[in-house]
């Protein structure tokens, strides 16, 4: 059955351009071109094989981590990749490692909080990989709460140096990922204290470890913390602790781009706002929601696929069954995944945008755009993330017992996925600070101050507070205004009432800290409608290929009134719409789904993923599972002998009776 394409007759379904739907899903045709080429680069190359991943022992994997890593930089170096195709080649490999941390969090902390003369140091020996750093601010005692950090760097004038110290146990550092083996440098955060004054959280760059011999450094204390969720996984990661015990560093290794130290000891505060310390954690933050599409839609490409190859139910005199994709159910589980992967991808693009524009106004000394440019990264971050991880385990009860074999795919996905949730920012605290910045500009509408960029709609806070949805027909729910206007209306009267309530409370902290649920469910409301309106935003963008838009255009419709009907209870207690409208809204929902069924698989295609990237007997191109997933239980190490290891021991006494008492 080798060479037959088992999906042949999907892909004759499709009513679009399949590559044409590729550029758009890639950005550009530069950016489909490179992932294309790099990802069959990656295909082809045997140091990249991960089929065997869960059955390597934590030590194995690891080592096998570092030769990947080893070998993508010859390679990187080899062919003279540039920093967009080395990217790219990272991704693909597609093993959590060192240099996640290296590339994506140490080198752009000394980019932004370093001083030119710092970078021109740092980033020269980073970039030729000469140092390998990480990012070490969460403690044993304090990942959310990083103005609780309790390591200190206390100036010695008497030296010039910092004297980094771990005061307590809950001090040390715990977590940060490629501390635990691999780093020899990190940026660390710590408190500042000049001159007997604490002046918060600072970034220090600290060597580690011996670039000799790799040892650590005297007085430092330093390992892995531990095998964490799942076979293989997350496991190729050397998450650290790390402890100190008064190890000094000259003055110059603090980040002084923001606030300096003086010789004399003198701390200079700096004249733009101190939350820029926390810019490494916006600009994660945004590669995160960019990174969701890529996890949710590789999920549901297995899910698709297989949905369309499996059939249960449905023969009637001997003839075939049923495809499982046919079903309602199915449909109802899987299309609003589908349109959530494309939701993703455009709301990362414009997200990427956004941090391009609040970096240039930074760089200008135009800061009024940070707060939203915060709210957005951290309020997406966790709107992506949660709905990725939960799409993950979706996606692999929608491929039944099968997907729950590790070779689906779905379960090691999951297991590398789900800590988005928690890393860059707990998803709760994240969408915390979301409600405060909803609650501020509620608190400011009437003031004159017009909201701008994502809040804008707040603006016409006159109209939306009492506005009726003008749905009269389920096609009424295909007009963007119709659906713009209750998602802003939803969201509008969500946060208001929020601010009312909190009105309430003479302590406006205290009522905060009451009202904490309902403010997470407002802050997720808003952040809806900022996928919503940047998918209708796309939409109205000049996108060709025969039939894009219109797939395009289904997907949007079926993200949209999917959420509608999934927070029904919002839509509904906030009178933005009717029982009716809602029952509308159902209708034009299931007439999506059965335009989206032909075009499923041929939308999954337009992903591009390869085979060796999706990693799952389920989700193969050609549709060909079952003799593959024979194939893979063969290569089990169960299968190795006929008779299991232990037979005679334990297996055989048991059949034989050998072990019953007498008395039996
Ligand atoms: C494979 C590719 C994937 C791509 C990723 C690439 C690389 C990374 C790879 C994998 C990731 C792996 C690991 C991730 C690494 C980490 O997890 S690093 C550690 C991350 N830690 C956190 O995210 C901690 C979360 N906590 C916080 O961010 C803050 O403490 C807080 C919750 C925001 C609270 O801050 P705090 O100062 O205490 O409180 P307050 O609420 O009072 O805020 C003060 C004002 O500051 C504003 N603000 C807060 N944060 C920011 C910010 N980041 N930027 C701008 N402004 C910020 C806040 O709005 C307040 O403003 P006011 O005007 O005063 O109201
Ligand atoms: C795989 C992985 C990789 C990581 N890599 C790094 C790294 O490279 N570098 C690094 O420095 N850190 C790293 N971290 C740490 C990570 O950033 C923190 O775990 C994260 O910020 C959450 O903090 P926490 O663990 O303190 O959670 P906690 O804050 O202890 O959360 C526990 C619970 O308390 C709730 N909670 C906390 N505060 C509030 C509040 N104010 N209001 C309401 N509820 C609240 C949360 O919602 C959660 O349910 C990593 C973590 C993981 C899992």
């Amino acid at each position: 059955m080798e060479g037959i394409d088992h999906l042949a007759d999907e892909r004759n379904k499709a009513e679009f351009d399949v590559e044409d739907m590729k550029i758009v899903w890639a950005g550009s045709r530069h950016a489909f071109e490179v992932s294309d080429r790099i990802a069959r680069l990656v295909a082809s190359d045997p140091v990249f094989e991960k089929s065997n991943r869960a059955r390597l022992s934590r030590k194995e994997l690891f080592k096998s981590t570092l030769r990947k890593c080893a070998h993508a930089f010859k390679r990187i170096i080899e062919l003279r990749l540039n920093e967009e195709e080395a990217g790219r080649l990272r991704h693909f490999i597609d093993q959590p490692a060192y240099v996640d941390l290296h590339w994506g969090m140490f080198v752009p902390a000394i980019k932004g909080q370093g001083t030119e003369e710092q970078q021109k140091k740092w980033l020269s020996l980073a970039n030729k990989m000469q140092i390998i750093g990480c990012y070490a601010q969460t403690e044993l005692g304090h990942g959310s709460n990083v103005q609780g950090l309790e390591t200190t760097a206390t100036f010695d004038p008497k030296t010039d140096e910092f004297v980094i110290h771990t005061p307590t146990q809950t001090a040390s550092k715990w977590w940060p990922g490629g501390l635990g083996k691999v780093s020899t440098h990190a940026v660390v955060y710590a408190r500042l204290i000049t001159n007997g004054k604490d002046y918060g959280i600072h970034g220090f760059i600290v060597q580690l470890r011996s670039l000799e011999d790799h040892s650590p450094l005297p007085n430092i204390t330093v390992g892995d913390i531990g095998t964490k969720m799942g076979n293989g996984a997350y496991n190729s990661m050397d998450n650290g602790f790390l402890m100190f015990d008064h190890v000094r560093i000259p003055r110059d290794q603090m980040l002084m781009r923001l606030s300096k130290v003086t010789r004399e000891g003198e701390y200079v505060p700096s004249d733009v706002p101190k939350q820029l310390v926390y810019g490494t954690m916006v600009y994660v933050r945004q590669t995160i929601v960019a990174d969701a599409s890529n996890a949710l839609s590789r999920a549901v490409c297995i899910a698709t696929r297989y949905s369309a190859v499996r059939r249960q139910f449905g023969a009637h005199n001997g003839g075939i069954e049923t495809q499982v994709i046919d079903y309602k159910t199915q449909q109802n589980r899987l299309f609003p995944l589908l349109a959530s992967a494309y939701a993703f991808r455009f709301v990362g693009e414009w997200l990427k945008w956004l941090y391009t524009d609040v970096t240039e106004r930074l760089a200008a000394s135009d800061f009024a755009t940070l707060p939203e440019a915060h709210a957005c990264t951290a309020g997406l971050k966790s709107l992506t993330t949660t709905a990725t991880a939960d799409g993950i385990e979706e996606c692999r009860k929608l491929c039944g017992g099968h997907g729950y074999l590790w070779c689906s795919g779905l379960p090691e996905l999951f297991a590398v996925y789900v800590p988005a949730c928690t890393y860059e920012g707990d998803n709760v605290v994240l969408q915390l600070q979301v409600a405060r910045f909803l609650m501020k500009t509620v608190a400011q509408l009437g003031s004159g101050k017009v909201p701008v960029g994502t809040t804008a709609y707040m603006g016409r806070a006159a109209h939306l507070l009492q506005c009726r949805s003008g749905v009269q027909k389920a096609e009424d729910w295909l007009n963007p205004d119709a659906v713009l206007e209750a998602f802003e209306a939803r969201a509008l009267r969500m946060a208001v009432t929020c601010a009312k309530n909190l009105s309430k409370f003479e302590n406006q902290e205290q009522g905060f800290q009451e009202l904490l649920a309902d403010l997470v469910e407002a802050a997720i409301a808003h952040c809806q409608l900022i996928v919503v309106s940047k998918f209708i935003a796309k939409l109205e963008q000049d996108i060709g290929g025969k039939g894009v838009k219109k797939q395009l255009n289904n997907l949007c419709y079926i993200y949209a009134l999917y959420l509608l009907h999934k927070h029904l209870g919002d839509f509904l207690s906030t009178n933005c719409i009717t029982p009716k409208q809602a029952s509308l809204a159902n209708d034009q929902l299931r007439s999506l789904y059965t335009q989206v069924r032909p075009n499923a698989v041929a939308l999954v295609d337009a992903f591009n993923y390869t085979d060796h990237y999706l990693n799952s007997v389920l989700g193969r191109y050609d549709g060909n599972v079952y003799p593959k997933l024979f194939e893979e239980a063969w290569k089990d190490p169960l299968n190795d002998s006929v008779v299991p290891d232990g037979y005679h021991e334990y297996l055989r006494p048991v059949l034989k009776q050998q072990l019953r008492t007498a008395r039996l």
